[in-house]
C-alpha cells in the first residue's frame, strides 16, 4: 500500500500514541535560579528495557520535499528522543503497528524549538531535518543487542505539503 501523506502541524494530541511533544508550552512548572528560569518538567517518558541512557549528537542531511518514504523503523528495546540545536522546524514521521508490520504513515511537520521522544516501538522515519545544519542531540538506549527493526514499503509513500 502506498500513497500520498500529508505534512500536518505537531500537536500533542495528534502525536500521543507514539511519542511525547517536549517544547515550552503552558507555564515552567518550576521557576529556578533565583527567578531566572523556567523549568518544563520531565516532559518525556525514557523507557529502556536494559542497557541505558545515552546522549550523542546527529549531524543529518537536510531533505527535500515532497520526501519518498520507503523505510520507517522501530526500537523495541528502548524510547528515542530527537532535540534540535536549533531553532529550524523539522519532519517526523511515524506509523500505527499493524500487525508487527506498520499501517498508513503520518508526517508532522515540529514548531520553531520544539522536539519529540518517540515511544518504545513506535515506528518512525530516521531524523528528518528540513534545514541545515541539521544538528541534533539524541537521547536513546545504549545497550547490547539489536535495537533496529526496519520496514521497507514495497512502494515508497509521498511525504508532501
Ligand atoms: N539509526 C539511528 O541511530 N537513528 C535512527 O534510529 C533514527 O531514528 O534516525
Ligand atoms: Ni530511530
Amino acid at each position: 500500500m502506498s500513497g500520498v501523506v500529508r505534512i500536518q502541524p505537531l500537536t500533542r494530541d495528534a502525536f500521543a500514541p507514539f511519542g511525547d511533544v517536549i517544547d515550552t508550552d503552558g507555564d515552567p512548572d518550576k521557576i529556578i535560579n533565583q527567578g531566572m528560569c523556567g523549568r518544563f518538567h520531565d516532559r518525556a517518558r525514557l523507557d529502556f528495557s536494559d542497557g541505558r541512557a545515552g546522549i550523542s549528537l546527529f549531524r543529518a542531511t537536510p531533505r527535500d520535499l515532497p520526501l519518498m518514504l520507503d523505510l520507517v523503523e522501530r526500537h523495541p528495546e528502548g524510547s528515542q528522543a530527537f532535540v534540535p540545536m536549533s531553532m529550524d522546524p523539522f519532519l517526523v514521521i511515524v506509523a500505527p503497528d499493524a500487525g508487527s508490520q506498520p499501517g498508513t504513515p503520518l508526517a508532522f511537520e515540529t514548531a520553531p524549538g520544539q522536539a519529540v521522544n518517540y515511544h518504545r516501538g513506535t515506528w518512525h522515519g530516521v531524523l528528518t531535518p528540513l534545514h541545515a545544519p541539521g544538528l541534533f542531540a539524541v537521547i536513546d538506549r545504549i545497550g547490547a543487542g539489536d535495537n533496529l527493526q526496519e520496514h521497507w514499503f514495497d512502494t515508497p509513500w509521498q511525504v508532501t505539503r
